[in-house]
């Protein structure tokens, strides 16, 4: 259904704090945000030149990932859910109940996030003031295998009184702790992003909860089984915007908008723009990268090291990276990708070892020793940034 090159437009002008905004609205496609007085004509062509291109994209990018219809039934959703967590570790999830509007709209208060912010006024609310990795990030601040990422960023972390409560009590981590207070822009200057957020969150939260009883059922477990690991979720999530690489770039930094690594929770759901050849993934027993372009509506999916604990490996917490996007990928007015991963993780006092039917089922031998969920977390984010 996403094959469908019918164009049908509409154009809604709307003001988002000082800023007015011109939506260009195509059926079943990402909405891009423009600001006024560009050129639409050049515009429409792009969005074209897109729909050609997602069109084509589909069938290879099928048969790497799969494509997994939400409104299946429970059972189904459980074997597809299953099957691609068994194989390849990503997924991309339509129909997945979360309003088109409302991934439009947090789209776009993300691109303002980084358009209307200050260099100053994103200092202002810098991880540097933080001691649990909440706030943003400039560029060159968030670190993959000790080298600096392409990318600037705002992190938002659940705000737990439970990871208070664990983490105050326990002297493993000395100095460091991962809980505390989200830094959020001044409402004075983007009034729409704190409520738009939270309720991103909240939808978010709620598929991520429908994806775990369905890999409860894939996996052959009673399906209420991972209920009582996420009655307090720790989520969290990134705002991340990559600028195109610049051509008088000197040195290796920068080489990538994210290095290679695996994510550190349960499911990654992530919204992004349609720029495309950015995320790549490395197949277990495999060399080369292939990349997962976005599809219309959909949330591209993977998950986490703690799934794959959980499973003994029988799930795949897949290597991925994010290459900086190419201009010649970006909309002719802008310069950069956005994207948001969700990160829906299991409570911060979650303890996580093999289930034992599962050891079994993946044929392999035990791999993990139980590991509290917050102390995965704590030891991965505070390597993540160079302040
Ligand atoms: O931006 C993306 O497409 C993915 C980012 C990512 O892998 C991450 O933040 O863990
Ligand atoms: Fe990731």
């Amino acid at each position: 259904m996403f094959r469908s090159v019918a164009i049908s437009t509409t154009f809604t002008i709307r003001a988002v704090g000082a800023t007015p905004i011109m939506m260009l609205r195509y059926q079943n496609y990402a909405v891009p945000v423009l600001r006024l007085g560009c050129n639409v004509a050049s515009d429409m062509n792009y969005q074209k030149r897109c729909l050609h291109s997602t069109g084509m994209a589909d069938s290879t990018l099928e048969s790497t990932v799969p494509i997994i219809d939400m409104s299946m039934s429970d059972e189904e959703l459980g074997k597809s859910i299953h099957h691609a967590c068994t194989t390849v570790g990503f997924f991309i999830i339509v129909q997945h109940g979360v309003p088109e509007e409302l991934r439009a709209r947090m789209l776009q208060q993300a691109r303002l996030l980084f358009s209307e912010l200050t260099l100053e006024e994103k200092e202002a609310i810098s991880v540097k003031h933080s001691n649990s990795y909440r706030g943003f990030q400039t560029m060159g601040v968030n670190v993959t295998n000790g080298q600096r990422d392409g990318h600037e960023a705002l992190d938002l972390v659940s705000e737990s009184t439970r990871a208070i409560v664990t983490r105050s009590s326990d002297s493993k981590f000395k100095d460091l702790t991962n809980y505390g207070q989200n830094q959020w822009p001044d409402s004075r200057l983007l009034p729409d992003f704190r409520n738009t957020t939270e309720e991103f969150i909240d939808a978010m939260q709620a598929v991520g909860l429908r994806l775990m009883s369905a890999c409860s059922r894939g996996l052959g477990l009673d399906p209420h089984f991972f209920e009582p690991y996420f009655d307090d979720a720790y989520w969290s999530m990134r705002m991340i915007r990559y600028p195109v690489d610049s051509e008088d770039r000197m040195d290796d930094d920068y080489d990538f908008g994210v290095g290679e690594h695996t994510d550190y929770g349960v499911f990654t759901m992530i919204l992004c723009d349609d720029v495309k050849g950015t995320l790549q993934i490395r197949r277990k027993g495999q060399s080369e990268w292939t990349n997962v372009d976005p599809v219309p509506n959909g949330f591209i999916c993977n998950l986490g090291d703690m799934l794959a604990r959980w499973s003994n490996n029988l799930y795949v917490s897949t290597p991925h990276r994010v290459l900086r996007p190419q201009k010649s990928n970006c909309h002719p007015l802008q310069n950069d990708r956005i994207s948001i991963p969700f990160f829906f993780d299991p409570n911060y006092d979650s303890v996580i070892s093999p289930i034992g039917e599962l050891v079994e089922k993946s044929k392999n031998p035990l791999l993990f020793d139980p590991i509290m969920y917050g102390d995965h977390l704590l030891a991965k984010t505070s390597k993540n940034f160079m302040v």
